[in-house]
């Protein structure tokens, strides 16, 4: 591809001479290290380090043409000035690719919880109804059926014009982090359906507050096709304020919920069962699901009404939704010869942590044993409200470490130790091996009693505890054997 297809529709701040132009180039990279003989190299400001302080090592790697954001003269190659490397990136890998989001059809889950469960979901059904899928999230991407390890939730935009250039599926299913769209990983990309499941306090450090988390989020709602909908869970409160403000922008809104004017309604929710009596245009009718918690309600709903739209007649989604049975260390269940019941989750904000107790609670257990930690780099501010509902739903909980990331052990025991005088109670302990703690949680358990161990889901550990296991799942199974 020449240079000049290549920056199609970016806005330069300098410009290269004709003869650069009609260069041919090889690829894109945005690290020096990829860098091959007749690549651009794009030079991205970045958290930890610099692109620009690599431009010599991508020059002597053969790149033909650096593009960055900072003001540099005196390079032995062409350079291109940019506004925002990031933005200019994602367009060049569109470019590059051939736009290969406009012969999909492109469906982006956004929110704080339920995308990963509520793409899985919508793969289940739509391939259950005759259309291919490829799902990029957080624990893998699937393309053409293949399944690769992802590093992010949402890929670099340079990755995903990648992946979708591979994929040979009719339907994309994504999930769009707010970090993705911060970082604008999503530059060049259209959607059909852009989904909002719901907006709950998570990321504020990287955010600031809520309402710029919100506005982060509504930057995927302005990338919709000039044909395409928002699938909007009404029932949260930053849902009903998108609804207005897509509204008031023209945009076509397909809202779920339990209020009378969503197009797809619950009318009854019965959570011992997971039934629900729903309604949709005027016609009501009882929906079956395998999936616990009120939680999956609202995913099994998001899910449905995109099937919907797409055109899959009602009867045939019916028959799929209760063949669903959920997504690894989504709250995963296993029965205990003990008569007790073990559920690993995946919840990390106060909400998810709310949902699942309650959940669990609804399922009839007698007593529940909460085992969890935190996250180290990790918003804090969100700790105090996941130790109170705790606090106030389990019989007993265990504070214990999660990934420490560059924090060290210490200091986190030490805020353990310090949320729980402050926001814990006398069923509360600290036991930092989290290994230790599921054992522990696990021989206290009694016939009728449910361990609930949440924050890790289908994650390995990080770091190496006293049990020789990776995972939750193993640390459980490890202790059952070794009774
Ligand atoms: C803090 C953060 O979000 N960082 C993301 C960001 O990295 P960055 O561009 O700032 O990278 P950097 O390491 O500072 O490097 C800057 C530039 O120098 C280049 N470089 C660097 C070294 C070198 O030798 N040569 C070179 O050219 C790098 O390739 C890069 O272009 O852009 C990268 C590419 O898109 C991301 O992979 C990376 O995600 C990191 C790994 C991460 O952990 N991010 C988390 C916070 C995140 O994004 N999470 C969300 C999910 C959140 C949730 O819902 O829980 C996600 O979508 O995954
Ligand atoms: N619709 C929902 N509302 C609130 N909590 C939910 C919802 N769906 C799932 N959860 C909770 O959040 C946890 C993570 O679910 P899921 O992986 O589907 O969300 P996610 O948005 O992909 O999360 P992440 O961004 O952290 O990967 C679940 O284990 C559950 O506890």
């Amino acid at each position: 591809m020449k240079i000049r297809q290549l920056l199609q529709e970016i806005d330069l701040i300098n410009r290269l001479n004709s003869r650069t132009l009609e260069l041919d180039i090889q690829g894109i990279a945005d690290n020096s290290r990829d860098v091959e003989a007749g690549f651009v190299f794009v030079a991205i400001a970045g958290f930890k380090s610099d692109g620009h302080q690599y431009i010599e090592q991508a020059i002597e790697k053969g790149t033909l043409v650096v593009v960055g954001e900072q003001e540099i003269t005196g390079l032995s190659i062409p350079y291109l000035q940019v506004e925002n490397s990031r933005k200019a990136l994602g367009i060049m890998a569109r470019n590059f690719y051939g736009h290969p989001s406009k012969e999909k059809v492109m469906i982006g889950i956004t929110g704080t919880n339920g995308k990963t469960t509520t793409s899985y979901m919508l793969q289940h059904f739509l391939e259950n109804n005759g259309m291919t899928c490829a799902v990029i999230g957080t624990i893998q991407n699937v393309i053409n059926g293949q399944k690769t390890k992802s590093a992010n939730t949402t890929p670099s935009s340079l990755a995903l014009h990648k992946l979708l250039s591979l994929s040979r599926d009719e339907v994309i299913i994504m999930e769009v982090s707010s970090h993705g769209l911060a970082q604008h990983r999503l530059a060049g990309i259209t959607f059909d359906y852009s989904l909002f499941t719901n907006l709950h306090p998570e990321h504020l450090d990287y955010h600031g507050s809520m309402a710029e988390y919100f506005q982060t989020k509504l930057l995927m709602f302005h990338q919709l096709k000039a044909n395409g909908t928002a699938v909007v869970n009404a029932d949260n409160v930053w849902g009903r304020k998108l609804t207005e403000t897509l509204q008031r922008e023209g945009k076509s809104v397909y809202a779920i919920g339990r209020s009378s004017d969503c197009d797809l309604r619950v009318v009854y929710f019965t959570p011992t069962t997971s039934t629900m009596l729903v309604e949709e245009r005027n016609e009501t009718y009882q929906m079956d699901s395998a999936m616990n918690g009120m939680h999956n309600m609202y995913n099994t709903l998001m899910a449905y009404g995109t099937s919907r739209l797409l055109g899959i007649p009602k009867e045939k989604l019916l028959d799929s939704v209760p063949h669903f049975k959920g997504v690894e260390g989504r709250f995963e269940v296993s029965k205990l010869t003990n008569g007790s019941t073990v559920v690993v989750d995946y919840a990390h904000t106060p909400d998810a942590v709310s949902y699942c107790l309650e959940t669990v609670k609804l399922q009839g257990a007698k007593r529940i044993i909460h085992v969890f930690g935190f996250r180290g780099d990790r918003d804090p501010s969100k700790r105090s409200a996941m130790l109170s509902i705790s606090a106030e739903w389990s019989d007993r909980y265990i504070l214990t470490l999660d990934d420490l990331n560059t924090v060290s052990q210490i200091e986190m025991v030490d805020d353990l130790k310090r949320l729980n005088e402050t926001y814990g109670n006398e069923k509360g302990s600290i036991i930092p091996d989290r290994t230790v703690a599921i054992q522990k949680a696990i021989n206290e358990s009694k016939t009728g009693d449910w361990v609930v161990i949440t924050g890790k889901g289908h994650e390995n550990y990080q770091q190496s505890y006293q049990l020789p296991t990776i995972s939750d799942r193993e640390t459980i199974e490890f202790v059952i054997e070794s009774e």
